[in-house]
């Protein structure tokens, strides 16, 4: 089993120690803080109920953790050391110099928001081991370290610290010339910055700045960064196009930060050029596409937490559903569900997996449950629907990326019982068909019982308007039945 040294147990040592310990590592954690152990405890408690989420394959066993008496003990015997102490040069200077007294040779990754490499490096022993590899909070959730060697640094062992940080889930990205805060934090620092101006002019609350970034751009830039959102907001020309309309912005007072790079042809060709070596390989409309379902994707994950834009989601949908129900309800199944087929619901045959064909059905009759009232809320009272039983047809192949409808009909319903008929559409070909009862329980007694007449009310209207529908032919189906 593998080693890491973490030198400093923080907001970021702890960050560290948790992403090591999931990815199978024992970790050695070194800080005087008498509290740091009971701090690195939660910080660990939290990425073990997060990280696993994000994978779709089994974690490895969890690494050992042991909290040592002195430096020299944490590091003992370690593949690898991340140093995470306060922000101050010269008791980062302390602690390299303390480290390289009994491991001269083993990589040393400083965790440094904006000291560069050359700065750490001074008065090292061997200073070609000692690196920037700057994180991002969360450590254990975000993938983005960014490694910065100097001059001074050793190249191979600059390649077998990437590849550590590959190991444990990380994106390294090679700085490949040293400066002050590296590439994020400038970025961060200059935001930052203009946003202090904005509250401090009395331009803005903290909180609008907030709104303006988590309803806007922040969602663009969490899923496709600067260079290329700016090269689909410039239209089927693209960059240069973006440029042209946007560059004399830069000689007008829109940012308080005003040293900025003369705007010439140079400055487009450079920015155009390395726009299109990043990017050109796709069309406009293949970016806005993967913009989009990237964008979905976010969204639907915000709408879940009932965060930011995704409250935004959820009150528009709580607006469509009061509207919905002061309206005459409607003969037609109801569109209940959009979904579109994603990487991991893929199985060995190239398709859907058929798991997924009951998740679309239950996202749909979730959506119905809450359409009728049988919400969150309702459940906390106690009451729900439980599914009884289920019977998938199916009748066509979903495949990776195909949009998927899911639509509801209600076959019959009573005070207790609820019997629906789910089709799983792409278009207007059925791909599966999803047949369920559902019995209104008390979940206090594990009983069946009537429905809440509020339920009720929202659900009968529309019970009697399907009945007045074709019977689906799935309907009924038992597996082995021939169709006479
Ligand atoms: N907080 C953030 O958002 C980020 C911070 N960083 C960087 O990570 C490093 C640590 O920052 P935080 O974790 O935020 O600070 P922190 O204040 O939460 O933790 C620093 C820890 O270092 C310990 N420490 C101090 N002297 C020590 C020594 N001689 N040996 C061992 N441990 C010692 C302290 O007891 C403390 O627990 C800094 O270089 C910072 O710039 C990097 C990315 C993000
Ligand atoms: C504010 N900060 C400079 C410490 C930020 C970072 O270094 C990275 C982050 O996680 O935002």
């Amino acid at each position: 089993m593998k080693k890491a040294a973490i030198i400093g147990g923080g907001v970021i040592g702890g960050g560290w120690a948790a992403r090591f310990l999931l990815n199978g590592w024992n970790v050695s954690v070194f800080d005087p803080d008498p509290e740091a152990e009971r701090k690195i405890g939660e910080v660990l408690a939290n990425a073990r109920a997060a990280l696993p989420a994000l994978s779709d394959i089994p974690m490895p066993p969890e690494g050992e953790l042991s909290f040592a008496q002195s430096l020299t003990e944490a590091v003992e015997g370690s593949d690898y050391i991340q140093e995470s102490v306060s922000e101050r040069l010269e008791l980062k200077h302390r602690v390299f110099a303390q480290i390289q007294q009994s491991c001269p040779d083993t990589l040393i990754g400083s965790s440094t928001s904006g000291f560069k490499p050359s700065q750490l490096q001074e008065g090292a022993a061997n200073p070609a081991m000692i690196f920037v590899a700057h994180p991002f909070n969360p450590v254990y959730l975000l993938p983005l370290a960014e490694v910065v060697p100097s001059a001074a640094s050793d190249p191979e062992a600059i390649e077998r610290a990437k590849e550590i940080l590959r190991e444990i889930g990380m994106f390294p990205l090679h700085v490949r010339k040293e400066i002050d805060a590296h590439i994020a934090d400038r970025f961060l620092e200059a935001v930052w910055r203009e946003a202090l101006w904005l509250v401090k002019d009395g331009v803005a609350t903290t909180e609008e700045i907030d709104e303006a970034i988590r309803m806007g751009f922040g969602l663009r830039w969490g899923q496709m960064g600067l260079f290329e959102t700016y090269r689909v907001a410039g239209g089927e020309a693209g960059m240069k196009h973006f440029m042209a309309q946007f560059g004399p912005c830069l000689s007008w007072p829109w940012t308080k930060l005003m040293d900025v790079p003369e705007f010439n042809d140079e400055l487009v060709d450079l920015i155009a050029g390395q726009s299109d070596a990043q990017s050109g390989h796709h069309t406009i409309r293949e970016l806005e596409r993967i913009r989009d379902g990237n964008l979905i994707g976010f969204l639907r994950a915000l709408k879940e937490r009932n965060w930011g834009a995704g409250k935004v989601l959820r009150e528009h949908d709580e607006r469509r559903r009061v509207a919905f129900h002061a309206a005459p309800a409607s003969g037609a199944p109801l569109v209940m569900a959009e979904m579109q087929v994603l990487p991991g619901w893929i199985d060995y045959n190239g398709h859907m997996t058929e798991s997924r064909y009951l998740f679309a059905a239950s996202e749909t009759s979730d959506a119905f449950l809450r359409l009728i009232g049988a919400d969150m809320d309702y459940v906390a009272g106690g009451f729900s629907y439980y599914t009884a039983e289920t019977h998938i047809l199916h009748l066509g192949e979903a495949k990776l990326g195909h949009r998927l409808t899911g639509t509801l009909q209600v076959l019959a319903a009573d005070d207790k019982r609820l019997h629906v008929f789910i089709r799983i559409q792409r278009g207007a070909e059925v791909v599966a068909s999803v047949e369920q009862m559902l019995l209104h329980v008390d979940m206090q007694a594990g009983k069946t019982c009537p429905a809440a007449s509020s339920v009720l009310d929202r659900l009968m209207p529309i019970a009697a308007a399907h009945a007045a529908l074709p019977r689906p032919d799935g309907a009924g189906r038992a597996v082995g039945q021939r169709k006479s």
